[in-house]
Formats: C-alpha cells, sequence, structure tokens
C-alpha cells in the first residue's frame, strides 16, 4: 500500500485507520518485513505531520514526547508516539505521572520487572524501559485498540527510521524489555502467574455518568467513543472507596498486593478531588507506607458523577477555581462554575507505596479474597504508632491463615492451646533459659482465675494471699473469721484468706507465724532483679509443707531485650521445687490493654493434672483468640531472636526503656536481613 492509498483509508473513519495500523503492525511484526514498514512510518510522519488538522482529517497523529524535560533525564531526547482518538491522549495527567517516577529518589525500576496499568498508547511503558533499562515492563490496557498502537509505539522506537534496531547501554533493544498485553487491571499477571517488582499506573477515578455504558463489552470493535470514554471513566467496583471514584485505584492495589514481591512498590496518580486523606487512607487503610513524590494541578473532565455523590452523602470533593486557587471549593460549585465557563482544577498528586509487613498482608488479603471481601470495607491496617502495626498486622495474618483453613475453630485441651504452650516453653527456654516444655504449662483467662482455681485446688483452711491479688477473690474468702477454729475441720468449700503487704520479710514473718496451707504473692518492684526474696519464700513454705505460688505478672516482659527477673534467673539454674509453682499474667500487649492471658508453671504432673482439670470444672477454657493473640507475640519474639549474637540476653537496666516491646524485634530483623 503506497502512502496515499494509506492516508486514503485513515481518512473514512477512526475505525478505517485503525484498521490500516492494525495491517501495519502485521508488517511491523514479521522480521521480513519490518524494515520496510518502519521506513513506511517515517514517511508518514513526515507526510502528515503531528498537527490537529492531521489528527481530525487522518484519525490519527503521531508526534514527539520530548523526555529531556523531566527531572534527572538521561539516555534519548525523545521518544515518537502515535495516538488514535479512540485511546487516551497523553495530557496533563500523564506529564504529572512521569514527572512524579522520575522524582522517586532511587532509581526504582533497573533490574526489575514492572507493570504500568491503564498504558494507553504505551508511551511511559517505553520510557521506563528507555531510562531505566528494567528487566522487562508490561504496558497493559484493558483497551483492545490501546494496546495494538502500544506495540505500533514500541516497534516505532525499537528501530530508527531506517528500520536499523537502537540498542540500549547492555546492548539491548526496547523488544527485549518492553510487552504489551490487554488486561483488566493486573488479570495478564496474574494468569501467566508474573510476579512484579513494581506496579504503577494511571487510571480512571470518575464514575462514568453512564452506568450501563460500563456494561458494554470491550472489544476491539467498540464505539470509539466507548473506548475512548475507557481512559477517563470507571464503573463501581465493589470497594469502599467507590463513594469517592477511587474503586477502580482500590481494586488495583489489591491485586497489586497480590502479584508485588515483598520489597515491591506501587506508584499511582491520583485526582486529589476527593482530598489528600482520603487518597492517603486508600493505600494506608490496606498496609502500606505512603510518600508523595509529586504534585501539580490538573484541570477536568465531566465531574457530574462527583456531583450526584455529594447528593447522596456528606463529603466534600475539593476543587479549585483557575489553576491556582487554593481555596477548596466542592464539586458542585466547580460544575456549577465550569458551567458558566470558569475553569476549574484539582490537585493531582503521584503516590509512592510499599507494604509495612509486606508477607503477613498479602496473607490476610488472600485470606480475605477467599469469601470474606465484605470484610475488607472494614479493615484497617493503618497505625500511626510501629509498635502497634508490629503487633497487630501479624495476629491478623496468622488469624487470616487459621480461619482459611479451619471453617471453626479447634476443641483444645482444657490447660491450653497445645501451639500456645509451647511458644510459652520455647520463650522461658530462649529468653530466660529455663527448661520447660508445654507440659510445664496450664493456661488461664487470667491470673485472677489462675489464682482462684488454685485456691479452689487445694481448699486451705487458711491461705495468705498478697494484698494486690485479693481484690478479686470471693468475698466470703476474705471475711470469714474461721482462723482461730481452722484445725477443728470446716466444710471443705470454706477457703480463709489472709492478706499480707507484698515484701517478703513480712510475707515470711506470717507465714512462720499463721502456717497456711497455701501462699499466693507477687514479688515487690524492689526484690525483683535478685532472686534472694524468692529462695527465703521457698525455704520458709516448704518448711511448713505450704503451697506457694509465685506471680510474676508484674515484671514479665514481651520484648525481645526482657529485663531481669531474679525469679525466672534462679530457675535457669535450679529446677522448680514440686511445691511452687509460677503464675503470670499477660497484659503488656501493644494493642488491647484489656487482653488478658495468663499461665502457671509447674515442675509437678500432679498438680499441672489437677489444676487443668480446675479449668474444665471451674472456669472454663482460655478464649482461643486470645491465646492466638499472645502466641503470635511469642512467636514473633522467638521467630527473629537472635541467639548466636545475643549470647547473654541479660541486659543492663539502663537499656531496658529502649527494648521495651515487641517492634524491636522487626528492627533487627531487617538489619539481619541484609547480611543473609
Ligand atoms: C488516563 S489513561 C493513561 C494512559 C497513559 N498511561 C498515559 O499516561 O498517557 C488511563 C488508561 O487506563 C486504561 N484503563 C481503564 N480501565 C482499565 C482497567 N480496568 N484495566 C486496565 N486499563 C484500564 C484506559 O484504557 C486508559 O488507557
Ligand atoms: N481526565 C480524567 C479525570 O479527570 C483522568 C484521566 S487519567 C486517569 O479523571
Amino acid at each position: 500500500m503506497t502512502l496515499e492509498e494509506f492516508l486514503k483509508q485513515c481518512e473514512q473513519s477512526g475505525d478505517a485507520a485503525y484498521a490500516a495500523f492494525k495491517s501495519l503492525l502485521e508488517k511491523l511484526e514479521d522480521p521480513k518485513t519490518r524494515i520496510e514498514a518502519r521506513v513506511f512510518l517515517s514517511d508518514l510522519q513526515s507526510r502528515v505531520g503531528s498537527s490537529d488538522d492531521c489528527f481530525h482529517k487522518y484519525h490519527f497523529r503521531i508526534q514527539d514526547i520530548y523526555l529531556d524535560r523531566y527531572e534527572g533525564y538521561q539516555g534519548r531526547k525523545k521518544l515518537t508516539m502515535m495516538v488514535i482518538p479512540s485511546i487516551f491522549m497523553p495530557e496533563d495527567w500523564s506529564f504529572t505521572f512521569y514527572e512524579g517516577l522520575n522524582r522517586h529518589p532511587d532509581s526504582i525500576f533497573k533490574e526489575k520487572t514492572v507493570a504500568e496499568l491503564g498504558c494507553g498508547n504505551g508511551w511511559i511503558t517505553i520510557a521506563i524501559a528507555e531510562k531505566w533499562l528494567p528487566a522487562k515492563v508490561y504496558g497493559l490496557d484493558i483497551n483492545p485498540r490501546a494496546v495494538k498502537v502500544s506495540c505500533i509505539n514500541l516497534y516505532m522506537n525499537a528501530f530508527d527510521e531506517k528500520g536499523q534496531p537502537i540498542y540500549d547501554a547492555e546492548k539491548k533493544t526496547l523488544l527485549d524489555r518492553v510487552e504489551f498485553h490487554e488486561s483488566d487491571l493486573l488479570s495478564y499477571c496474574r494468569e501467566h502467574d508474573i510476579k512484579l517488582e513494581r506496579i504503577v499506573g494511571c487510571i480512571p477515578q470518575i464514575l462514568n455518568p453512564n452506568p450501563e455504558a460500563m456494561s458494554k463489552m470491550i472489544t476491539e470493535n467498540a464505539s470509539e467513543e466507548f473506548l475512548h470514554s475507557l481512559s477517563n471513566y470507571c464503573a463501581l467496583q465493589g470497594f469502599l472507596e467507590d463513594q469517592f471514584g477511587l474503586g477502580l485505584i482500590a481494586r488495583a492495589v489489591e491485586e497489586g498486593i497480590a502479584v508485588i514481591k515483598p520489597t515491591g512498590i506501587m506508584i499511582f496518580n491520583m485526582g486529589g478531588r476527593p482530598g489528600q486523606g482520603v487518597c492517603r487512607r486508600l493505600f494506608e487503610r490496606r498496609g502500606f507506607r505512603v510518600t508523595r513524590l509529586w504534585q501539580t494541578k490538573a484541570g477536568d473532565t465531566d465531574i457530574s458523577a462527583l456531583v450526584e455523590i455529594e447528593k447522596n452523602s456528606p463529603h466534600r470533593f475539593e476543587f479549585f477555581m483557575g489553576l491556582s486557587g487554593d481555596q477548596p471549593i466542592c464539586a458542585r460549585t466547580a460544575w456549577a462554575y465550569g458551567k458558566a465557563g470558569g475553569r476549574i482544577s484539582h490537585g493531582l498528586s503521584v503516590y509512592s507505596c510499599q507494604l509495612r509487613q509486606p508477607n503477613q498482608v498479602k496473607v490476610i488479603f488472600e485470606f480475605l479474597r477467599s469469601g470474606f471481601q465484605e470484610i475488607s470495607s472494614s479493615l484497617d491496617l493503618s497505625f500511626e504508632d510501629d509498635l502497634v502495626a508490629d503487633e497487630k498486622i501479624p495476629f491478623l495474618a496468622y488469624l487470616s491463615s487459621v480461619l482459611k483453613e479451619n471453617s471453626c475453630f479447634p476443641y483444645e485441651p482444657p490447660a491450653g492451646c497445645k501451639r500456645f504452650r509451647n511458644l510459652i516453653a520455647g520463650f522461658m527456654k530462649t529468653y530466660h533459659h529455663i527448661p520447660l516444655t508445654s507440659d510445664n504449662v496450664v493456661v488461664f483467662p487470667s491470673r485472677t482465675v489462675a489464682i482462684e482455681n488454685a485456691l479452689r485446688l487445694f481448699s486451705p483452711h487458711l491461705a495468705i494471699v498478697d494484698e494486690h491479688l485479693t481484690r478479686n477473690l470471693p468475698r466470703k474468702w476474705l471475711t470469714s473469721l474461721a482462723i482461730e477454729t481452722a484445725e477443728n475441720g470446716l466444710s471443705d468449700d470454706v477457703v480463709t484468706v489472709i492478706e499480707a503487704p507484698r515484701q517478703s520479710d513480712l510475707m515470711i514473718e506470717l507465714i512462720k507465724r499463721l502456717k497456711p496451707q497455701v501462699v499466693v504473692t507477687g514479688i515487690a518492684h524492689f526484690e525483683a532483679v535478685t532472686s534472694s526474696a524468692f529462695v527465703q519464700l521457698l525455704d520458709a513454705t516448704g518448711e511448713i509443707g505450704s503451697r506457694l505460688f509465685l506471680d510474676i505478672s508484674d515484671h514479665f516482659e514481651l520484648s525481645s531485650l526482657p529485663g531481669t527477673i531474679g525469679v525466672l534467673k534462679y530457675l535457669s539454674g535450679t529446677p522448680l521445687p514440686s511445691h511452687a509453682a509460677i503464675v503470670c499474667g499477660l497484659v503488656k500487649n501493644q494493642v488491647y490493654s484489656d487482653l488478658e492471658v495468663a499461665f502457671v508453671i509447674s515442675e509437678e504432673e500432679a498438680i499441672l493434672k489437677a489444676l487443668s482439670k480446675t479449668v474444665e470444672i471451674l472456669e472454663g477454657n482460655t478464649s482461643l483468640i486470645s491465646q492466638y493473640y499472645y502466641g503470635c507475640i511469642f512467636h514473633e519474639l522467638l521467630s527473629f531472636q537472635l541467639t548466636d549474637r545475643h549470647p547473654h540476653l541479660e541486659i543492663h537496666h539502663d537499656s531496658i526503656e529502649n527494648a521495651y516491646y515487641p517492634g524491636k524485634i522487626v528492627d533487627r530483623f531487617q538489619i539481619d536481613n541484609k547480611s543473609y
């Protein structure tokens, strides 16, 4: 076909021009006809130029896009790109987006596997390949014509005007680095099991004012008008963010979470119409950290859909009068102002985001996808405090994996979840060097319940309980005056409790005088670091054949660098005598100040068995969710503990404050990760 014949066909209609270029693409794809076809394109460009006239007359335009205007420019000065009316014509949105990509502080695409969502005529995909030499860039678009035009643009830039290949610094051509595919967001990558390191996109953010339009089949034979509308409008996506027009981006982000590698980065160009906070929140509530790379203002498309949203909700969008205005006006006002000939604009920002705990967030979303989508609208993985995030996200991931595998919670023995008891034993072994197994541990809903059960188990005629621990015991145990007659034999269910101060010398004096059958006490702070108070209590109770329950809750830290507790230090070298048991209530998590679980440790099998019987008979099992919560904290602490690097885990007091909660583990994990 001659140039004139070609132009004649293009002149007929947009569809005819598309058909002409499609045949030309076939020639470009065939190495035998490629040179001739590429030269033909050059001739076409010089014959008709890039003017608006050409676009209107011949339904295409070939124009140069200058790359040397952008931050950190290197490599080719310009790319040559064609466009047809049924696809997106690069404008402010594209240029802001590309500028944003260039503003990223690192060379983020080098050797990476990248996807561009909504590649349009492909210029950004090609520019990424040209400037950063990625391993591969997939340019994806739902509009079949956009994909074909992108392919033509790929050949146009991979070969020079004479049809000769253009090699980059690594002796590769653009053909080696770029692929274009028809794809609804990331469906192509999902179907081909492609794992991405970068996902970038500038995709529509306004609901199509005509919802039926979006239910049409998307084929290359659809009307030009419909195909072009795919650049500016989207349909409802079933996400919370639909109410701001951001449903398509929300879906892109969630699809991205599934296919992105753990350290991957996503970059989106976002119209600031819903307000900065709403835009950021879309990412943050899905577990991302967000940085704004670049911001400009842009003019607008038909915003009537946003006016409709304002009608039905208290939300107000953010527009400006003119390009330089800074006083926001709502969509309704902007629409009216625009109709009356005024120019309106809105902010346009490029956001870069990265998952904070990628593997865990991926597990959470994988679970939600398996039939729990409705939960995702209330999902909030945004945390101001990193320590809270470091604790809650692993828990949600664990819960997700449990719920995904089991339709109901499993039955666990009354002594507590086996895994949880193993983790407690593991923590005691690793962090406090106390050789325990899960069989040494019985779990209770709280330390109060643990203490009450212990007292019920032994039904002592007289027990001495430290005054901090008596608060929740049955009143009648505290008010009975039966001490004198204790030896005369009272009915079995009466327990007499004497309150004692939490100070070992006073406690020991009372033990010696009153000879209780059971002693329950904590350790005063000033006595906690050494083991001498504990040893004296052991001796005093041992001598009179009394049981000792020692509560260490106030000193027990859920930390990667726990402070020294004298009792635990003692137990690392000496077995716990059979008349003694350790009680520990766990409350020091970051998130739920009232979520308690407790455990009792003993070396005596009979006591452990009897205690778990009391759970069965008296108080009921400990909620599995609470055990899972603390189980996760122990698991994290155990997973990231670096025993070989920190053989002496006992730390000096001045560092306790800085090393308090599990958040610290993550820092250490990251440091460690780098050296693997
Ligand atoms: C504003 S254009 C951006 C084009 C190009 N990146 C640029 O900046 O010039 C948005 C593109 O997203 C595409 N798009 C819309 N919905 C899509 C979807 N669900 N999946 C993939 N692409 C989509 C449109 O066809 C359009 O080409
Ligand atoms: N012009 C469209 C808008 O204002 C955007 C095109 S790029 C997604 O939403």
